[in-house]
């Protein structure tokens, strides 16, 4: 399993302005990626919004159309050519894993193999077993082992032909919450080892910031943002790019004077975060709102209280908010229907969005 890796560069791929549609929805609209060389690119974005789509273009099972796909510079998918799967020497890694039922873990890793002469099967399939550290459940079943261990052979089975690119398309959804962290960082290890530039398709936010060196944000078939988990992270394009994280408290309010002006108060914010007079958000993670003294802060009170274990989770209504703020306290917490006052502490949790639809020049 690609120990050659190492040696040689890993593979790239490009997806130049891909766009797709089925029938008469366009699904992919101009979506264009780099993938980094031997890393981890992560696809984000809510079910439906075309991430499998843009996989099994990626991979030559789906036709785009229009836009090109280039795998180490070669157009793969476009106007000028079209390149079968199976000579694109892509790995792909479904969420089902696929295995074969009635073969062995080895004869399911061989499998596709052959283009390689059968002398040598076994061996770069016994080298892949022993990668993701399953030599000795080789002669076993699917059936036969655990769901850790089955998605070991698909990783194991996609990346035996050692493959330029590795595509995964939620890779982890099948695991119990349990396993899931165990069976992600293991992956990880291979795949850092292999070196193999790799992209994985995933729904689950916390999933993209723990594995992905390079997070594309899609929504309704666009990309949204792309670039460093923390980028992404701490300096959100958007609100809806800031919700597809983690969980925020949207605060209204308006540009001026060097800061946003909202019920909370007026927030100092960088001068790039927005124009003077323009409207915009104060996007809170819920870790930067924190009970206040009194005297100090905004007041507030508790419509809802959540115990979620090392936490409490309340809800608190502030005059002049649509949606009451979610806060988590640690320790002792207040009881619904207290009145409380909540401040909004310095950090990377506290990111403001221009929004241009709610600034004035954009209504009526
Ligand atoms: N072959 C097809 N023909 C028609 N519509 C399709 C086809 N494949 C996908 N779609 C539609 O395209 C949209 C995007 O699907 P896709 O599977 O790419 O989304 P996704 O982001 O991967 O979602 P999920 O996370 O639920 O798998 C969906 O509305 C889907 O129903």
């Amino acid at each position: 399993m690609a120990s050659d890796a190492p040696q040689r560069a890993a593979g790239t791929l490009r997806l130049d302005a891909i766009s797709c549609r089925f029938g008469s929805r366009l699904i992919l609209d101009t979506v264009s990626l780099d993938a980094p060389s031997g890393r981890v690119t992560v696809l984000l974005g809510p079910s439906g919004c075309g991430k499998t789509t843009l996989l099994r273009i990626a991979a030559g099972i789906e036709r785009p159309s229009a836009g090109r796909v280039l795998i180490d510079g070669e157009e793969v998918a476009g106007p000028s050519a079209f390149v079968l799967p199976e000579h694109r020497r892509v790995g792909l890694m479904f969420q089902d894993y696929a295995l074969f039922p009635h073969l062995t873990v080895r004869e399911n890793v061989a499998f596709g193999l052959g283009a390689l002469p059968r002398a040598e099967r076994g061996a770069v399939a016994a080298r892949a077993i022993e990668g993701v550290g399953l030599a000795r459940l080789a002669d076993k079943r699917p059936g036969q082992l655990s769901g850790g261990e089955q998605q070991r052979v698909a990783l194991a089975r996609a990346l035996a032909p050692s493959p330029r690119i590795l595509l995964m398309d939620e890779p982890f959804s099948n695991l119990d919450r349990g396993l899931r962290e165990d069976v992600r960082s293991s992956t990880l290890d291979v795949l850092r080892r292999a070196a193999i530039t790799t992209i994985v398709v995933t729904h689950d936010p916390e999933e993209a910031l723990a594995i992905g060196d390079h997070l594309v944000l899609l929504g309704e078939g666009r990309v949204i943002q792309a670039g460093s988990a923390q980028d992404l992270y701490a300096r959100p394009v958007s609100l809806a790019a800031a919700r597809a994280l983690s969980e925020v408290n949207a605060v209204p309010g308006r540009f001026s004077n060097g800061g946003l002006a909202t019920p909370l108060g007026t927030i100092p914010a960088p001068s790039a975060a927005g124009a003077e007079g323009a409207d915009g958000w104060l996007c809170l993670r819920p870790e930067v709102l924190r009970l206040a003294p009194a005297g100090s802060g905004t007041e507030g009170r508790i419509v809802a209280k959540t115990f979620r274990g090392a936490s409490v989770l309340l809800s608190v209504a502030v005059k002049g908010l649509p949606s009451p703020l979610r806060v988590a306290v640690e320790g002792q917490a207040p009881d619904e229907g207290e009145t409380i006052r909540l401040a909004v502490a310095d950090g990377a949790g506290r990111i403001f969005v221009q929004d241009a639809s709610r600034s004035p020049a954009a209504k009526d």
